[in-house]
């Protein structure tokens, strides 16, 4: 099937640099996507965008070009609740990729079997009304109660805005939850402001919330952008991701959200956004944690 691309979309940064931040050993993306090829893998008809093709081959390059040893692939929402390509990445990465699926309540224990054998450790609810139509959430709990015997958890994403009205529902998830971009703060806020101390107290009072640390580029407003050479960018995220990073140190996780869906203004340098890496995790111990051994707890426990 042929795709058109959504009017104005950014495709991936092709020649990104060499981070000049080395990575740990054992170092894990444990936030990024595949998109199709849609040739092979076609994108779901309820989407709301349709992206540029990016799929595994160009993922692992990009992986081993930066330095990571592992990759979580998390299923986008261009792809709604049809995780093949997602899997097939998983199933072609030599046990280096593990995922988080996407998931309906008509799943069957045995396709939800066939899922972990592939690799898969989450579900990713999604709550951004831009990218997804709206699920109830007795489905959501219901989905919930089922992947908690198989040990997985509940990747969340949502708007800052959002978070008081969906507290509850989140705090009665009974797996462990992970929060996709720290709740998406605005920046333009005080970091010390309502806003983020609703998110550090929603980290604080419940101790199986974990935050991903990612996407400055989505968030900043400011910059300056990851690209030119400039490896100290996003600036005004900093405060934000290091208050977590510090804060939390044990259940914090980074990825580089590759292929990067929706920018609007520009395609970060992904060489470069490694480099925001030790901005908010100023120690090697916090970058240890950070990256290889919260992500190992999670994705890989058995290895731990
Ligand atoms: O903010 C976004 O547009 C976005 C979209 C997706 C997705 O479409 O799955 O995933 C992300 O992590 C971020």
């Amino acid at each position: 099937m042929e795709f058109q691309k959504t009017p104005g979309w950014l495709d991936w940064y092709a020649r990104p640099s060499r981070p000049r931040f080395q990575l740990p050993a054992g170092a894990v993306d444990a936030h990024c996507h595949v998109f199709g090829p849609g040739a092979e893998f076609p994108y779901a008809p309820e989407r709301k965008y349709t992206p540029c093709d990016a799929g595994k081959a160009q993922l692992y390059a990009l992986r081993d070009h930066l330095g990571f040893a592992r990759n979580v692939v998390v299923q986008a929402t261009c792809h709604g609740a049809d995780n093949r390509a997602m899997v097939d990445a998983l199933v072609n990465s030599d046990g280096r990729a593990r995922g988080v699926a996407t998931v309906r309540r008509t799943i069957t224990d045995r396709e939800l079997q066939d899922l972990h054998a592939a690799g898969v450790r989450g579900v990713r609810f999604n709550f951004v009304k831009r990218l997804v139509d709206f699920t109830p959430k007795d489905e959501l709990l219901e989905i919930a109660n089922r992947i908690a015997p198989l040990g997985w958890h509940v990747v969340i994403y949502f708007e800052a805005v959002d978070l008081p009205e969906l507290w509850d529902f989140f705090i009665a998830l009974p797996t462990a939850v992970v929060v996709d971009h720290m709740g998406r703060p605005d920046v333009t806020k005080p970091v010390d402001g309502p806003e983020f101390e609703l998110f550090v107290k929603f980290m604080r009072d419940n101790p199986n919330v974990w935050s991903k640390v990612s996407c400055p580029e989505r968030l900043s407003v400011t910059g300056p952008q990851a690209l030119d050479g400039e490896r100290a960018a996003y600036r005004d995220v900093v405060p934000f991701a290091k208050r977590i990073v510090e804060a939390f140190p044990d259940r914090v996780l980074w990825g580089t959200d590759w292929p990067h869906p929706n920018l609007k203004d520009h395609m970060p340098d992904d060489g470069l956004l490694v480099d925001f890496i030790p901005h908010v995790a100023p120690t090697a111990e916090l970058q240890r944690k950070l990256l290889v051994d919260n992500p190992m707890r999670l994705y890989w426990p058995e290895e731990v």
